[in-house]
C-alpha cells in the first residue's frame, strides 16, 4: 500500500510547528462540499455527525465500522488533496478489531483517525458518566493500529485520545496520552478539558507530540477562536458540529417556515440570485465537471447543457 498523498499532507502540516490545521466537522458529502468549497485545509468527520446524519442516534457508540469508515471513504473522495480526520471512537473492539478497523481507514483513503479509551459502549466526550478500559487495554489498541499501519506500509496519523480527565484527573490523562504516544500514535488529544490552564498545560506537558484540540459548541471545554489556539501552541482544532449545527438550526428554520406558512420562500443572494436552490446544490457537488468529465471521455449523455 502507498503512502496516501493525504496523510503525508497531513503530516506535512503537522511538522511546520506554525501552522495550525483548523477542521469543520461535517459528516455526508454535501456538509464535506460545503467545507471544501469554503477552502478548508482539511475535514474532520465528526462520529456524531456520523450517528446522528446515517443512523438518526446520539454519539453512544452504535456506529459500525463500516459506517465510520464508509463514510470518512466517501467523504475522502471528494478531494483527496485534502486530508480527512475521521474519529474511529474506540476502535470497535480488542486488538484484532482495532487493526482491521485501522485497515479499513487506510483502504479508504483517511489521512488520520482517532482511538480513545473509552467502553466500547461509548458515549459523546462531553457527556457525563463516561467508563473507561484500563491503560494497558487502551495502549493494546493502539499498538494494535501502529502495527496494522506498519503491515500496511501506511502512513495513516493515529490520534490518541484520552476520555480519563472525568474520572481519572489529569495527570492520569496525561500519563495515558504519554503511554499511546510510546505506543505508536502521533498526536495527543485530551478530551473533555474543561478549564483554559489545562488547555495551555496539556501542550507543555506533552512536547513535542503534536496536541489537537476539540471545540464542541455546547459541550464542556470553553471555546477559544484559531489564533488563541495557535498561541497556545495546538497543531489541530477540531469544530466538529460545524456541520451539525447548521443542518439543526437550517433545517428547523425551513420546516417551521413550511409548516406555518405552506411554503418555502426562495432565498436571494444580495446581487438578487436564486440562492440554495437545487441548482446550488448540484453545482456545489459537481454538476459541471462530471458533465465535463463525460463529454471528455467520449460520453454522450450529458453532451447537452444540464
Ligand atoms: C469529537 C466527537 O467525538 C465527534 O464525534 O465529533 C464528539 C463531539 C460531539 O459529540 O459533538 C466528542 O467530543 O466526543
Amino acid at each position: 500500500m502507498a503512502q496516501t498523498k493525504a496523510a503525508s499532507r497531513l503530516r506535512q502540516m503537522l511538522a511546520d510547528s506554525e501552522q495550525l490545521v483548523v477542521c469543520p466537522g461535517v459528516h455526508d458529502g454535501l456538509t464535506a462540499r460545503m467545507a471544501l468549497h469554503v477552502g478548508f485545509d482539511a475535514l474532520y468527520m465528526t462520529g456524531a455527525g456520523t450517528a446522528a446524519s446515517r443512523l438518526g442516534q446520539p454519539d453512544l457508540g452504535l456506529t459500525t465500522v463500516d459506517d465510520m469508515a464508509n463514510n470518512a471513504g466517501m467523504i475522502a473522495g471528494l478531494d483527496r488533496s485534502v486530508p480527512v480526520i475521521a474519529d474511529a471512537d474506540t476502535g470497535f473492539g480488542g486488538p484484532l478489531m482495532v487493526a482491521r478497523a485501522t485497515e479499513k481507514y487506510i483502504l479508504q483513503g483517511v489521512a488520520a483517525f482517532h482511538l480513545e479509551d473509552q467502553v466500547t459502549t461509548k458515549r459523546c466526550g462531553h457527556l457525563l458518566g463516561k467508563e473507561l478500559v484500563d491503560t494497558g487495554t487502551y495502549v493494546a489498541r493502539i499498538r494494535a493500529a501502529a502495527e496494522a499501519r506498519r503491515r500496511m506500509e501506511s502512513d495513516i496519523v493515529i490520534i490518541a485520545r484520552t476520555d480519563a480527565l472525568q474520572s481519572l484527573g489529569y495527570e492520569e490523562a496525561v500519563n495515558r496520552l504519554k503511554a499511546a504516544v510510546a505506543a505508536g500514535a502521533d498526536v495527543a488529544f485530551l478530551e473533555g478539558m474543561r478549564t483554559k490552564e489545562q488547555m495551555a498545560q496539556v501542550v507543555k506537558d506533552l512536547t513535542p507530540t503534536p496536541c489537537f484540540l476539540n471545540m464542541v459548541g455546547g459541550g464542556v471545554t470553553p471555546l477559544i477562536n484559531a489564533a488563541e489556539a495557535k498561541a497556545l501552541g495546538y497543531s489541530i482544532v477540531i469544530w466538529p458540529m460545524a456541520g451539525l449545527t447548521s443542518v439543526y438550526l437550517g433545517m428547523r428554520e425551513i420546516c417551521r417556515e413550511l409548516k406555518e406558512t405552506g411554503e418555502i420562500k426562495e432565498r436571494h443572494t444580495a446581487d438578487g440570485q436564486v440562492d440554495g436552490g437545487v441548482r446550488d446544490v448540484f453545482e456545489l457537488c459537481g454538476l459541471s465537471a462530471c458533465g465535463e468529465f463525460d463529454k471528455k471521455m467520449g460520453g454522450t449523455s450529458f453532451a447537452y447543457k444540464c
